[in-house]
This record gives C-alpha cells, sequence and structure tokens, in this order.
C-alpha cells in the first residue's frame, strides 16, 4: 500500500534565548509506506528526535503537513468504508487523542513508572482508554505473552534488566493495537546482544500486526539489521533516502559512505551477485596518482560504466605539491583478472600513474 504517511515540506524552527532561530527540521519529505521498518539515520544534532516528535505531535511545526492514511468508518455499521489521507496538523483534540492510541512510542530510557509493576505498566494506556478491568487484564496477558514476559508479571522496573523494560515499554506501546510505531534510540542504552532481542522483536511485530515502524538512531548496525527503507539526515535535512539495500550498495553523499564504510554489507547482495564476486578472484587494489589537469575528471565514474565493475574508494585526497596539485586515491576493484588487467592499460593510456598493491 502506498503512502500510508506523507511528509511534506515540514519545518520546525525554535526561536532561542538569545534571538536567534534555530531550524532543527528543515523542509523535509517522507513517503512511508504500510508495513515500512523505515530507519532515520543521523549524527548527533541533525534534527531526528525533532523530526519523530512531530509525528505525533509533542512538538508543533512551524509549518509543513504530515498526512496520514485514515480509515472511514461508516458509524452506523461499525463498518470501514474507504481510506483517505488526512493531515494530521490539522486534528482536533479528539481526533488527536484518537490518533495517538495508533500511534505507540518507545524510547531510549523506556520511560516506565517506577511505583507500578510490569502488569500495571502495560495496563496503563487501557485505563486511559477506559478499558473494563477483565478485558484490561486479558490484554496485558496477551502483550506480555508477545514480547516473552508473561513470567514477570508483578515484578517493578528496578527490578528488570534494560532489555527487559524495554519489553515492557513495547507491550504498553503496543497496547492500543496501534498502526504505527515511533522508536526514539531505543536501543542507544543496551548492550549488543539485547540490542540485537529487541530488534527481533520489533522485526516480528511488524511483520505479525503489519505495524509500520519509524525508528531514529545513530547506529548503521540497527538500520541495517532490521530498516527497509532508510533516510540519513543532516543540519535538519534528509541528505538521503531509498531502500537501505540500495543506500549500503550506493551511499551517495558523504555522509551516507560514511556511516556504510565500515559495516559489512555482503548480505545485501544476491546469491547471484556473491557467486559472481567469487569468481571475480577477488579484488584489485590500487593507488592512483592523477595531475592538476586530470583531478576534476570523474575517473571512476569512466571504470565503472565501461568496466562495469565495483569500485570502493577506500582513501583519498588531494595534495600540493609547490604549486602543483596531485589527486591520490586508494581504491578497490571487484574484477576479474583480465578485466583487471584492461584497467590497468586504459589508466596508463590516460596516463594516470597506478600501483598494484
Ligand atoms: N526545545 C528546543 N529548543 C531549542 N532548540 C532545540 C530544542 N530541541 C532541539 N533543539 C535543537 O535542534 C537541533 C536538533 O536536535 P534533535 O534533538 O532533534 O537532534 P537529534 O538528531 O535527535 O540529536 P541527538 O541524537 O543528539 O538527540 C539541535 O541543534 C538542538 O539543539
Amino acid at each position: 500500500m502506498e503512502g500510508f504517511i506523507k511528509i511534506k515540506n515540514l519545518i520546525k524552527k525554535y526561536q532561542l534565548n538569545n534571538g536567534k532561530g534555530l531550524v532543527a527540521v528543515n523542509n523535509v519529505n517522507l513517503d512511508i509506506e504500510q508495513g515500512d521498518i523505515y530507519g532515520i539515520m543521523g549524527l548527533s544534532g541533525a534534527g531526528k528526535s525533532t523530526l519523530i516528535r512531530l509525528l505525533n505531535r509533542l512538538e508543533e511545526p512551524t509549518s509543513g503537513e504530515i498526512l496520514v492514511k485514515q480509515e472511514i468508518v461508516d458509524k452506523k455499521n461499525n463498518t470501514i468504508t474507504g481510506y483517505e489521507n488526512k493531515n494530521i496538523l490539522k486534528f482536533n483534540m479528539k481526533m488527536l487523542r484518537e490518533y495517538r492510541k495508533k500511534t505507540g512510542m518507545i524510547f531510549q530510557h523506556f520511560n516506565l513508572l517506577n511505583s507500578r509493576n510490569v502488569a500495571e505498566n502495560v495496563a496503563f494506556p487501557l485505563e486511559i482508554s477506559k478499558w473494563k478491568k477483565k478485558d484490561i487484564e486479558k490484554r496485558v496477558d496477551e502483550l506480555l505473552e508477545i514480547v516473552g514476559l508473561s513470567d514477570k508479571k508483578q515484578n517493578y522496573p528496578e527490578q528488570l534488566s534494560g532489555g527487559q523494560k524495554q519489553r515492557v515499554a513495547i507491550a504498553r506501546a503496543l497496547a492500543n493495537n496501534p498502526k504505527i510505531l515511533l522508536s526514539d534510540e531505543a536501543t542507544s542504552a543496551l548492550d549488543p546482544r539485547t540490542t540485537n532481542s529487541i530488534l527481533e522483536l520489533l522485526k516480528d511485530i511488524n511483520k505479525k500486526f503489519g505495524i509500520t515502524i519509524i525508528l531514529i538512531t545513530h547506529q548503521m548496525e540497527v538500520i541495517k539489521k532490521i530498516c527497509n527503507k532508510t533516510a540519513i539526515m543532516s543540519d535538519g535535512q534528509i541528505i538521503e533516502k531509498g531502500e537501505t539495500k540500495e543506500i549500503f550498495l550506493n551511499p551517495k553523499t558523504d555522509l551516507a559512505k560514511e556511516f556504510v564504510g565500515n559495516i559489512s554489507h555482503e548480505e545485501f547482495r544476491t546469491e547471484e551477485e556473491k557467486k559472481q564476486r567469487e569468481e571475480n578472484n577477488g579484488k584489485l587494489r590500487l593507488r592512483l596518482k592523477y595531475n592538476e589537469d586530470q583531478v576534476n575528471e570523474s575517473y571512476i565514474t569512466k571504470i565503472i560504466r565501461k568496466y562495469d565493475v565495483e569500485v570502493n574508494i577506500l582513501s583519498g585526497f588531494i595534495d600540493k605539491v609547490g604549486d602543483i596539485i596531485v589527486g591520490n586515491l586508494l581504491i578497490e576493484i571487484s574484477a576479474s583478472e583480465e578485466k583487471a588487467k584492461d584497467i590497468i592499460e586504459w589508466l596508463k593510456e590516460n596516463k594516470i600513474d597506478s600501483e598494484v598493491l
């Protein structure tokens, strides 16, 4: 299904005490489909938290639209007769309350109520929704079963590990059968193994209940593990977005390249692609030096197009030797031996100094 959540030209400006303005979210456009696990990645201060808080109006935007697909219900028969996109920024308090019920949220520090035990924490949103006591008990049991904490019903938050606390928070977020789950750095306070188990749980919930998940993180590992789509945020703007696989295999911006750089992404390749890489007899590693006239020429793009190969740039810098500008690039090419020879020959023809490492 398309266009479940459409974020259009969204802007959030803060007025600072010194009188200056700060644009935390700067003209963001995103199209999130139903069933997506959409990851928003960025460095500290990029605007991720602000963006996610705008999605349930914990923050009010300065301008823009957030369109969310809503059911049109025939109240007489209580049947769904169709769907329409509604701008949640135009919702009155009653509509907003209904929307928030269907939009769960989890946080880095869990935000549990310490005076309530596990069952009472999970029951909390149901009490607010005025469920009957009997129904609450049944639903709480269901939810604790989903998150694997049935045996901790009577425990208090202080008796739980970080991972268990996050499971309680997830159960609570799911209580009203939400359609959307917002996750604000939900695994940032957890160790790697617990992180994995929470990510597995989120993936399960997404599959089983068809809940669309929007998660923000500063960990590319999190994106890689569960997100089918990714947006990279910098200085309030989305600078790159698309299928996670595409971003891992062909990052376009320097920031995305940096995020992806240190992480192996072999699993994004198909079996056929993997086999082909094996047949390629490994990789050719070259150090290229080129002069001022050649600096602006995109030789890497030319090599990729001409020889249909994959090139990884391992490092690169432009140096000034006296008045002469010298480019220095370390690259790795996945190519058969034959192709590798052709590439070296082609570099020679183009007077690019190459050294096989
Ligand atoms: N209430 C506020 N008043 C003023 N400025 C704010 C407010 N909230 C956030 N900002 C500023 O907006 C920018 C984006 O902050 P935000 O918390 O959204 O970034 P982030 O990507 O989530 O970073 P982090 O990962 O560190 O939380 C920052 O420069 C921050 O200082």
